[in-house]
């Protein structure tokens, strides 16, 4: 049996966190072999603290083998101590006609807490995801909180778009999802984030000439999948959670586990290529393996492309600007 790993979540009573966590337990975020020890951050509320403590119950009656440990915590010392992998979903979520931007200066506060607290007690090879929103800023936050901790260790969540964006394609094509490759999402997890199937492929053959439409890309595709969070908002009235769960899970399994050279969307701090400033948190395509990513690099990028993953970059640049008086 291997030793059991911690696995910080915050926001663990929330939404997300009840979709999350006992899909962590149950091994299908770092497999059916590895145990996990759960480090669970909530606010220090009585009813947050009573709700996690009823979530923890649950946990316990579920009887899963491959949970070797529990702490709840409101306090990011000791809910990222010695953390191995850490999920940050603990935010303010967006409510029907706010837009993230609404949110940015509220939640900017809590990430540079908890990266402060990362920085402080986490392991030195935590892997950090950011699924709070603006996700993109926040985990930009939480990298600068984090100066001893290595920039690559963070990153944000557009596993979400990029599903959403293969489901699209599948219904479009009548295809199914498992075998598009090689499909992207640019940017910032915003409705201006550009989802690109120019270079997919079903079964080696172009989704792009399969689809032959650029009109349906123009009007259809790219207004669907970007905003598609508002509209599950106006439908249910919450935010997603059972599929940004489910995006989180895929997220950490593909790092942690690796994804055998397939494509796949992470939020990760911009290396300059692809006209992308350094340090910004951008999603790219990349492949990943021995617990590491890697950036798909020298794919062509057209005038339009261009000038999607542009305006993605300058809502990004401006958030950032936003922020940076809490950075200083
Ligand atoms: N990146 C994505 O693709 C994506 C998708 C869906 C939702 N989200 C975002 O995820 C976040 C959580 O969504 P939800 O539906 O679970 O919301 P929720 O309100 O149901 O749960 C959030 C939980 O976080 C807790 N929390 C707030 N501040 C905290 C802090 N400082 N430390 C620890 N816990 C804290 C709250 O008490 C609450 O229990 C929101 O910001 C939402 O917009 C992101
Ligand atoms: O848009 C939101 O705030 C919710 C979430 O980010 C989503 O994409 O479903």
């Amino acid at each position: 049996m291997k030793q059991p790993v911690r696995v910080a979540v915050t926001g663990a009573a929330g939404q997300i966190g009840y979709s999350l966590l006992f899909r962590i337990a149950s091994g299908e975020m770092l497999g059916k072999d590895q145990p996990v020890i759960l480090q669970m951050l909530e606010v220090p509320f009585e009813k947050a603290q009573a709700a996690l403590k009823g979530v923890m119950m649950e946990l316990d009656d579920c009887a899963f083998p491959l949970l070797a440990g529990m702490v709840g915590s409101d306090d990011p010392n000791v809910a990222f101590k010695d953390a191995d992998y850490a999920l940050l979903v603990g935010a303010r979520p967006r409510g029907p006609g706010m837009e993230r931007s609404d949110l940015l200066q509220e939640n900017a506060k809590i990430f540079t807490v908890q990266g402060k607290a990362l920085n402080d007690v986490a392991s030195r090879n935590v892997k950090v995801l950011v699924v709070g929103n603006p996700a993109n800023t926040n985990a930009y936050i939480a990298m600068k909180s984090a100066p001893d901790l290595p920039a690559k260790n963070f990153t944000a969540m557009l596993r979400l778009d990029h599903n959403r964006a293969l489901s699209q394609l599948a219904s479009k094509t009548g295809k199914a999802v498992a075998d598009i490759e090689t499909m992207t999402v640019w940017g910032n997890h915003s409705p201006t984030m550009y989802a690109d199937y120019r270079f997919a492929t079903i079964a080696g053959a172009s989704v792009k000439d399969m689809i032959n439409d650029e009109d349906w890309n123009r009007t259809v595709f790219l207004p669907t999948v970007g905003k598609r969070g508002g509209a599950i908002i106006e439908a249910r009235g919450l935010s997603s959670a059972a599929s940004a769960a489910n995006a989180a899970i895929d997220h950490m399994h593909d790092w942690a586990l690796g994804t055998n050279g397939k494509w796949v969307t992470m939020g990760i701090p911009s290396d300059g290529s692809y006209g992308i400033p350094e340090g910004v948190m951008y999603g790219v395509p990349v492949t990943c393996a021995n617990g590491e990513y890697t950036r798909v690099e020298g794919l062509e990028i057209d005038a339009f492309s261009r000038e999607r993953m542009d305006f993605t970059l300058n809502e990004l640049l401006e958030e950032r600007d936003g922020v940076a008086h809490l950075l200083s």
